[in-house]
């Protein structure tokens, strides 16, 4: 994003509060992001935000083949929550920019894996997306997917107006 502001890898910590970031991605409309830690013992805060949530964004590390079980699991509980019905979800296959790790999953992989997951959310947007967070890659075309799909989903869930 042009005019997103750039954190150097070494000063990224887990998450274990919120980081709060907003996008103004036109005039019209402004992004907001509650950025959650992902560690196990953190999720069940995650339903905490659903119910002011316009849309999920679920990231996942595509380096990491080992942990694709537990990203399963953790998308499944998301999605069969009732709180969320009806928004968009993006799932990120986060580090494209990582070559030939041993464990690299193949976007269309997860693509495939995640799906299955997605089928069963009936009318909502889903979709796999893939991105670098380190060098921005994909993220531009994320956030303008995202944006069509909460203007698409205006009705069921409103924009907070200022
Ligand atoms: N090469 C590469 N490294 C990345 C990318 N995104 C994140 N990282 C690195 O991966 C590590 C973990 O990143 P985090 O942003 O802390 O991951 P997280 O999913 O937020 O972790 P939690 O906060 O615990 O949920 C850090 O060392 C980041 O610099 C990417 O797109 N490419
Ligand atoms: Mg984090």
């Amino acid at each position: 994003m042009p005019n997103a502001k750039i954190i150097p890898p070494e000063r990224i910590l887990p998450t274990v509060g919120q980081n709060v970031g907003i996008i103004n991605f036109s005039s019209k409309v402004n992004l907001k992001f509650w950025d959650v830690g992902g560690q196990e013992s953190l999720r069940e805060m995650w339903s905490e935000y659903y119910t002011n949530s316009h849309a999920i964004i679920f990231v996942i590390d595509s380096t990491d083949k080992d942990r694709l079980l537990d990203c399963q699991k953790a998308l499944s509980n998301i999605v069969t929550d009732d709180l969320i019905e009806g928004i968009p979800i993006l799932m990120l296959a986060n580090k494209q920019d990582v070559e030939g790790a041993p464990g690299k999953l193949e976007v269309e992989d997860i693509k495939e894996i995640f799906n299955v997951i997605a089928e069963h959310l009936d009318a909502r947007d889903s979709r796999v997306l893939p991105i670098s967070a380190k060098t921005g890659d994909g993220v531009q075309q994320s956030i303008e997917w995202l944006t069509l799909r909460l203007e698409r989903n205006k009705s069921n869930r409103p924009p907070i107006y200022r």
